[in-house]
């Protein structure tokens, strides 16, 4: 062999070996893929059945093939084992605890099947609470080993919109979903409850025909395809008339008020074509949607694509008529429920409709108003209460911080009387005492209020009257004590918040609960007369007024004013920095100017025993129509007064009466029965002031210069009525024997009283002697000399208390005036020393002059002085002037009535009611 060929064999071997090497390695390397290939392909396999579920694999036509591989037969044991595990949870529990949810919070026709209730008129009111969820279909969970069926339901009123995405094929189905539902809604409370509007962008009629019967009864309402903004304002109006008149602070819902549902609630249905609304549509829709919830504003819009920034579930219809709710999430398949049958619709639907009419024409009484527990309600955000009916449903008024204070109209006649009747009733049901205090001034003729307070003939009062003011036409003063009681009990509570670092009522009652803190009503009939003249009175009414009706409201204090005269009403359009703050208006048929006129005539086409109650100042978006019931007829207000007057707490005083013809008695007054025997200086009672606390007229008989008293006027029953009291009070100050009374009567007019009293005094072991024309220049000598005696030191020992009541001092004038030798002094001159010096030696003048010309010219100028407080009957303000601050010259006399000053006490003078000192006649 060459050494040429050698070489090529041997290269032929190595190429050899080399292939031989190569190819093992490559069936190595194969092997190796191989394995790798199928590992892959079960990771994958895996991937794919637990990913998209093994559910969806099994039934995947694509997939038959590999599931039969025996290479994944272990992948799919494992995947079905683990999805089993991972359902088991809920296959055992799941179904079940939903079917029992829906059954807890969904009962009666919220969720029940039609055939157990459909036709049947429901009665719920809203008290037992409301239905969380609504039934619309049962739901399976296709990708469970076995799969379930439970209910579903979504939640609506008061929680939830509801937003239907459909197909075009799908859309039957979508109708058939929410005519399911608005029965269920209608059926289950009671007929008038839920208000229907439907909107169709399509279609005048045709949409929801099963529900027509209940157009007929307001329940249903149609709205035009082209006026979908009348249907957004009616309910933006709505929810602004709820915010204002229901939802008094505190409440974020109408809900939350809680109770009774008092206002329906709207469901409005608007029908799409898929296609978004006008710009300006969708946005009042998105307001609608935001605050209507809380105000009992439903939507339910179907077919329309819409975005809204509130709670809205949205259930989603395809075109195969499955569906798939946000409630459920996606991998629940919903089988909506079909349609309810649809000849037993329209019959429910009449049924439905003939009860809220048979409810609507009832004609709803004074009971109606009254709740079925007494005294159960809150008042810590405001009050409410029904006042009247508005086709079969309560229309309330509301006091509270955003509507504080109410103002009321109507000419003589039109019911405002009944009407305050038929509010006080129904706030006085509700509210406990404890929780409302009633302030009730009438200034009208007659004696409209005097029903709350004990009387002759019914001896039961209203437990919540605090006060009680009845012919108090001519006494303005009363009107003026009751605000300023008010505007006291504003600071008290005022500073009481700011002790507790709060600034409302509400927040107090949180911060103090063991406080006594009731919201106040103050009704004043007829105001007008407050404000009758332009004098001091007036002045401080204003004022007074002005400060409670602006800072009232967050302390609790609600102020209702009513009125027949149009010219009241107008004098308080003038003063805006008051009649602002009186949001809340009722007028009663053809009352002028309580409403926002002219744009708001609602008042004048009223019929008889209706009111407009507006919680807006007045502006027609506000007005509701109430048909208010009889208040003041037997058996109405007088059967609740007794009932709850027998529950009264006990313990509870009875109303302070401000009877303008009742004459107080002295006997009868606290300050009178207080009086004790004591060292220091005695108090005269004179008569009563006109306050709250009913309190006397009282002068301080200190020993100091000007403590005596003149009685100015011509009646000497005025004038006995003052000088008895006066003296009967000064007896109850002194042991028998220690002090002296001398009366001395000029006038013949006067002689029975003063002989009476002086009987009194001796009665009461006092020593009372009884003088005439013909002693008084005695008397008067007499005591002079004794004063003299005492200052010059003569005598040594301090005078006993003296007292001389001289009724019509002037008749003694000219006895008096004469002048007695040897010292030529007069009567006058002793009569002076009296009044000069007595005060500081215990002897006081009360005395009667009968007029004040003839004091004047019985007394020369400088003695005035030593007169320092009287009282004036049947006396021009003017002739005053020279004894009192120019406030006098407002005084224009009654009856009965007496202007009374103090020169060392007061600023300005009292009106002051004399007393009946109880003289047997
Ligand atoms: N809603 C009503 N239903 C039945 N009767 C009513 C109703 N409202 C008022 N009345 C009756 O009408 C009469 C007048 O009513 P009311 O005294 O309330 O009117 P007013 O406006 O207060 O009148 P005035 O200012 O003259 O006192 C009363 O006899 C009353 O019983």
């Amino acid at each position: 062999m060459s050494r040429r060929e050698e070489r090529r064999r041997r290269i032929e071997d190595a190429v050899e070996e080399f292939h031989r090497a190569v190819a093992a390695a490559l069936g190595n390397a194969s092997r190796e893929l191989g394995r790798l290939v199928e590992d892959r392909a079960r990771d994958m396999f895996e991937v794919v059945l637990r990913g998209d579920g093994v559910d969806r694999a099994l039934a995947d036509p694509s997939l038959a093939k590999a599931l039969r591989k025996k290479e994944f037969e272990r992948v799919l044991a494992a995947t079905l084992i683990d999805r089993v595990t991972a359902f088991r949870e809920w296959s055992e529990r799941g179904p079940r605890r939903l079917a029992e949810l829906v059954d807890a919070v969904a009962p009666g026709p919220a969720s029940w099947p039609p055939e157990r209730w459909l036709g049947r008129p429901g009665a719920a009111d809203g008290s037992d609470g409301v239905p969380e969820l609504w039934r619309i279909g049962t739901g399976v969970v296709p990708s469970a080993p076995e799969p379930q069926a439970f209910p579903v339901a979504v939640p609506l009123l008061d929680h939830s919109h509801l937003h239907v995405s459909c197909r075009p094929e799908s859309r039957v189905t979508a109708d058939a979903v929410v005519e399911n539902l608005l029965l269920r809604l209608v059926s289950y409370f009671q007929p008038g409850l839920v208000h229907v509007h439907v909107w169709d962008v399509n279609q005048l009629t045709g949409s929801l025909p099963g529900l027509y019967p209940l157009t007929r009864a307001g329940l249903l309402t149609v709205h035009d395809p082209a006026r979908l903004h009348e249907l957004l304002d009616e309910l933006s109006d709505h929810i602004r008339r709820v915010h204002t008149g229901v939802l008094v602070e505190g409440h974020q819902s109408v809900r939350a008020v809680g109770g009774r549902r008092t206002e329906p609630w709207r469901v409005a249905v608007l029908f799409g074509n898929r296609q978004a609304l006008k710009e300006e549509h969708q946005q009042q829709l998105q307001r609608v949607a935001r605050n209507g919830l809380a105000c009992g504003v439903q939507l339910i819009i179907v077919d329309i694509p819409i975005t809204v920034n509130s709670p809205i579930e949205t259930v989603t219809i395809a075109a195969d008529q499955s569906a798939t709710t946000t409630v459920t999430g996606r991998h629940v398949r919903v089988a909506l429920d079909p349609p309810f049958p649809p000849n037993q619709v329209p019959r429910a639907c009449a049924a439905i409709a003939d009860r809220r009419e048979e409810r609507r024409l009832r004609l709803s009484t004074f009971a109606d108003l009254l709740p079925e527990s007494l005294w159960r309600e809150d008042s810590s955000a405001g009050v409410v209460a029904p006042v009247g009916y508005h086709e079969g449903e309560p229309v309330h008024v509301a006091l509270g911080d955003t509507s504080p204070h109410a103002l009321i109209g109507g000419p003589s006649g039109s019911g405002k009387t009944n009407f305050l009747y038929a509010m006080l009733g129904s706030l006085a049901a509700r509210y406990h005492p404890d929780e409302l205090e009633l302030y009730l001034l009438d200034f009208k003729e007659g004696v409209s209020f005097a029903q709350f307070a004990p009387g002759r003939k019914d001896p039961t009062w209203l437990p919540h009257a605090r006060l009680v003011g009845v012919n108090v036409n001519t006494d303005r003063e009363f009107g003026v004590a009751l605000l300023k009681f008010l505007s006291d009990e504003m600071r008290r509570r005022a500073d009481a918040a700011k002790r507790h670092e709060v600034t409302k009522l509400e927040q107090l009652r949180e911060e103090d609960p063991d406080g006594h803190w009731p919201r106040i009503v103050a009704v004043v009939d007829e105001f007008q007369y407050l404000f009758g003249e332009r004098d001091q009175v007036t002045a401080q009414a204003t004022q007074l007024l002005e400060d409670v009706a602006r800072r009232g409201r967050s302390q609790g204090i609600h102020l209702v004013l009513s009125s027949q005269d149009v010219s009241g009403i107008e004098g308080f359009w003038g003063k805006s920095a008051i009649f602002e703050q009186f949001t809340v208006r009722i007028a009663l048929p053809k009352a002028r100017r309580v409403l926002a006129e002219p744009q708001n005539d609602a008042a004048v086409e009223l019929p008889r025993w209706h009111a407009v109650v507006n919680h807006e100042s007045g502006v027609r978006p506000g007005n509701e129509i109430a048909r208010i019931p009889d208040a003041t007829g037997r058996g109405t207000f007088d059967r609740l007064q007794a009932e709850l007057h027998a529950r009264r707490p006990p313990g509870l005083a009875e109303p302070v009466l401000f009877d303008g013809s009742k004459v107080p008695s002295l006997q009868a007054l606290p300050d009178f029965r207080a009086l004790r025997p004591a060292e220091g200086n005695p108090t005269v009672l004179l008569g009563q002031v006109i306050d709250m606390a009913g309190s006397a007229a009282k002068v301080r008989f200190a020993r100091t210069p000007g403590r005596n008293i003149a009685v100015l006027g011509s009646l000497a029953e005025d004038a006995a009525s003052v000088l008895g009291g006066a003296a009967l009070s000064l007896a109850q100050q002194h042991e028998p024997g220690q002090a002296r009374f001398s009366l001395a009567c000029l006038a013949q007019d006067a002689w029975p009283h003063a002989d009476r009293l002086a009987k009194r005094l001796r009665d009461a072991g006092h020593t009372a002697e009884l003088l005439g024309l013909d002693s008084i220049r005695d008397l008067v000598d007499a005591t002079a000399a004794g004063i003299t005696a005492s200052l010059t030191g003569e005598t040594g020992v301090s005078l006993p208390p003296h007292y001389l009541v001289v009724y019509a001092v002037d008749a003694a004038h000219t006895l008096l005036e004469q002048k007695t030798p040897p010292s030529r002094a007069s009567g006058v001159d002793s009569l002076r020393t009296v009044l000069k010096h007595g005060p500081e030696n215990r002897t006081h003048v009360l005395g009667w002059w009968r007029g004040v010309q003839r004091l004047k010219n019985s007394l020369p100028p400088g003695v005035y002085d030593d007169i320092g407080a009287w009282l004036a009957f049947d006396v021009q303000g003017k002739e005053l002037l020279s004894f009192g601050p120019e406030h006098v010259m407002a005084w224009s006399p009654r009856p009965h009535r007496a202007l009374f000053f103090d020169r060392f006490e007061h600023s300005r003078p009292q009106v002051v009611i004399p007393f009946d000192t109880g003289e047997e006649t």
